[in-house]
């Protein structure tokens, strides 16, 4: 088993047991008091066309490969300090199990700034697009290679009944043709090889050339200096997806800005 199918059965189970307690009703309820969605896809695009890169921060506190990122862990304080630095949007892990994340880490980083916030999760579940709703999320990430499309069309279809973005997740020329059956056009190419956790870019290269016309493009994992970001987007590419690079600097704010420019 690969991990994705390994994280894939264990949020299936994880699904169910929270589904057992937590009635739709309730879901609806919650939903109903949440604030307003922050348009996660509008602010990319605005971003990009101010002539900046636009930058989806991550507030990750460990992962599969790595382990433990960072010990100092605060989420409101990152939130903050990405929102200062100049990122675009924010994205928050709440995975448990793989990566030690929280929904409790999405409420506060989106309570203490105003960017939109991806629910960066395994969405296995259009009952999970629910819960991001309710939990504030602006935007939620699908990901190709982990459902079928009869499951990333009903994801879908429930994000846009309740206001949210939808990021798909690809990694190959296959993936990206499912992607672009969907309605949704944020595409983001995740260059770390989940089998081997290897990290190449030119996966972003290969596919940006073949996303659909008017496509909100995003290139995920590994980066982790200005100049990767400058060498992709010669390519095309304006929207970034980091986590670890930025979640180990002492001056979060400061390393946001240089990589925004
Ligand atoms: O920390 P990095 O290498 O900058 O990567 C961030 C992000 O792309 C990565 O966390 C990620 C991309 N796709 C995912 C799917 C699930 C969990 C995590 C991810």
């Amino acid at each position: 088993m690969t991990i994705l199918a390994d994280i894939c059965a264990t949020k299936r189970k994880e699904v169910a047991a929270r589904r057992a307690t937590v009635s739709t009703a309730t879901l609806h309820a919650r939903i109903a008091a949440q604030t307003p969605p922050r348009g996660f896809r509008a602010a990319l695009d605005r971003t990009v066309a101010d002539g900046r890169h636009a930058l989806i921060a991550e507030i990750k506190k460990a992962s599969p490969s790595k382990g433990l990122i960072r010990a100092d862990f605060d989420p409101p304080a990152h939130a903050r300090a990405y929102s200062e630095g100049g990122a675009a949007c924010l994205s928050v892990l709440t995975d448990a199990p793989y990566f030690q994340g929280h929904e409790d880490y999405l409420i506060a980083a989106r309570a203490a700034c105003s960017l939109p916030v991806l629910r960066k999760d395994f969405t296995v579940d259009p009952w999970q697009v629910l819960e991001a709703r309710s939990i504030g999320a602006d935007a939620i990430l699908l990901i190709a290679a982990a459902i079928d499309d009869v499951c990333l069309a009903e994801c879908e279809a429930a994000a846009i009944e309740h206001g949210l973005d939808v990021l798909v997740e690809v990694h190959d020329h296959d993936e990206l043709a499912r992607a672009a059956r969907l309605k949704t056009r944020l595409i983001g190419v995740n260059n770390r090889n989940l089998k081997t956790f290897d990290v190449d870019f030119r996966r972003t290269y290969e596919l940006v050339s073949h996303a659909p016309a008017g496509c909100t493009f995003v290139a995920e994992s590994g980066l982790s200096t200005r100049a990767d970001l400058d060498a992709l987007a010669e390519h095309g590419v304006h929207c970034f997806l980091i986590g670890e690079a930025l979640m180990r600097q002492d001056d979060v704010a400061a390393a946001t800005r240089a990589m925004v420019g």
